[in-house]
This record gives structure tokens, sequence and C-alpha cells, in this order.
């Protein structure tokens, strides 16, 4: 039999989108895009189509926990990242199984914290209990918080509307303890580019990108999310991971494509066969 060693590894903790377009799903084809071996703790499962999400069951914390045990113990992880959480009890399993496992500041893995809270149609994915557990559990332990400028609001009021207000907020995300902060600008609709901003308490780094005119953005900041969590987990420095995770939802917001009546996903395969559809 052939062996040869394991290629690097990353987890999504995560929720089930049924289109195809975000949560795991972009997860998953985000990690495969990039080299990466993709594993995932699933939290909760959503009935979601390109028009909006019109369900969502929850998977049991116990059970979240269980399955990021399971893979850190046998498989080992690179890197990992969150997506939909759902609940706060589901924010502690997961935190006190990714603190058995060394995931997160203080330990030796990688941790992105996407503090998803709702769906690009505006449908809830986290219980309004789930915002303060994501301040006291998720943040402090975060290598890196990657919140959109909804996320920003609900988690600190700040209402970010114009580029110079990003590094306000990034600043007041930086408070709850991450160690670094990425701030996305996709919804700075009236900006004719899409500057995001990545903070650490002292050191900013603009990350310049073009604005495309498309509305098919579904899953853009998962795929963002993962394509960072794929390079920290080959061992690039959290900047240079962000640099590299702005390149590829650049080029898949590029690639975008239709589906279904409403909005379509960015796409993940512009690496492995750009613009085959
Ligand atoms: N129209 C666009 N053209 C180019 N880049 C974009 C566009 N919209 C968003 N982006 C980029 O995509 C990334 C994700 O940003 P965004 O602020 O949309 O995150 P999000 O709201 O979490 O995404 P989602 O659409 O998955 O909810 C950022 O780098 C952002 O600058
Ligand atoms: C499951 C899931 N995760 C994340 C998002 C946000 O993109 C979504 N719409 N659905």
């Amino acid at each position: 039999m052939h062996e040869s060693t394991a290629p690097p590894t990353a987890l999504t903790i995560a929720g089930s989108d049924s289109g195809g377009s975000a949560g795991m799903h972009a997860d998953l084809r985000t990690f495969f895009a990039c080299g990466v071996h993709g594993m995932t703790a699933v939290t909760a499962v959503t009935v979601q189509n390109t028009v909006g999400v019109t369900g969502l069951v929850e998977i049991p914390p116990e059970t979240v926990a269980a399955q990021i045990d399971a893979v850190a113990s046998d498989i080992g992880v690179g890197a990992a990242k969150t997506g939909v959480l759902a609940s706060a009890a589901t924010i502690d399993a997961a935190l006190d199984s990714c603190d058995r496992h060394g995931i997160g500041r203080g330990g030796r893995t990688p941790f992105v914290v996407d503090p998803v809270a709702a769906s690009r149609s505006g449908e809830p994915l986290l219980r309004p209990d789930a915002l303060d557990a994501l301040r006291r559990r998720a943040f402090p332990r975060a290598t890196l918080a990657t919140p959109n400028l909804d996320e920003v609001r609900l988690l600190t009021g700040i209402d970010a509307r114009t580029r110079g207000d990003l590094l306000d907020a990034a600043k007041a995300i930086h408070d709850f303890g991450p160690e670094w902060v990425l701030i996305k600008s996709g919804h700075l609709l009236d900006d004719p580019e899409c500057v995001d901003l990545l903070f650490n308490g002292t050191e900013s780094i603009e990350l310049p990108g073009p604005r495309y005119a498309t509305e098919h953005t579904h899953g853009a900041g998962d795929v963002f999310a993962s394509a960072i969590t794929a390079a920290l987990a080959k061992g690039a420095s959290v900047p240079d991971a962000v640099r590299g995770g702005k390149r590829f939802v650049t080029r898949s917001v590029a690639d975008a494509y239709p589906l279904g009546s409403g909005v379509g996903p960015v796409s993940t395969f512009w690496r492995v066969s750009p613009r085959s559809y």
C-alpha cells in the first residue's frame, strides 16, 4: 500500500447550509481548494436555500463537544474556525473542548472566531444569549476574530458607516480579548472598494481589494475565514494568512455565480477550474 504523510488539517465548528453555499459547506470547499484536510463539528442544521433560512435545528451541545474531542484526540487539528455557534450552551461546550485540546490562545492551535449572527437575508443564526457567550468565552481565546459590520453593531453598539470608522470598530472588538481583529468591509455599500482592516492592539494593516458589482456574495465571510484558517494550518503568520485569505475571497467573489432565484454563492472553484460553468 502507498503511504505518504498527512496533509495539514483544519476544523470548522459550524452549521450546515442545505443550499450548499455558506456555512460548513463553504468551509470544506475552501479547505479543499487550499490543500487542507477539512473536518467538522456540526453545531446546527439549517433549512436554507438562495432565498433565505426557514429552519434551524441545534445539535446537542455535548455532541458538538464530542465531535471536537473525537477529531482532536485522533487526527489532530492544525487550525480551527467557528461559524454558526447557535447558543450560549453550545459556545460553552465547544470552548470547553477547545480548551482541553489546546485550541486557541494559550494553546498551540490557531483559532479563528467568525461570530456569525445572521444569514445574509437577515434571519438570526444565533440566540440572543449567545452574544454574551461570544464576548465572554470565544473572543478571549481567539487568535483572530472576523466580524462583519452588522456583527460589530450587535456586539459593540458601534455603527460603522465609512472606512474611517473601521479602526474604532476594531478597537472595540479587540477589547474583548482576541489577539487580532479583522473588520470586513463588504457591507460598506457606498465605498467603491472593499478595504478590510486587520488590527492587533498596536498595528493596523489595511487590506485593499476591488468591489465587484455582483449581488452573489453568499458565503463570502465563511470563505474568507476558512481560507485564513487553512493558511494558519500550514503555519503562516496571521498577517500573511489574512493577506492570502483576502486574495482567495476576492477571486471567489470575482467568479461568483447565480444559483436558484435568490443570492448565489461566491465561487470556491476558481483555483480548481476557473469560470468552467
Ligand atoms: N462585492 C464585493 N466585491 C469584492 N469583495 C467583496 C464584495 N463583498 C464582500 N467582499 C469581500 O468579501 C469578504 C467578506 O466580507 P463581508 O463583509 O461581505 O463578510 P460577511 O458579511 O461575513 O459575508 P457573508 O456574505 O458571508 O455574510 C471581505 O474581504 C469583503 O471585503
Ligand atoms: C449555516 C450557515 N452558516 C453561515 C451563514 C452565513 O454566511 C449561513 N447563511 N448559513
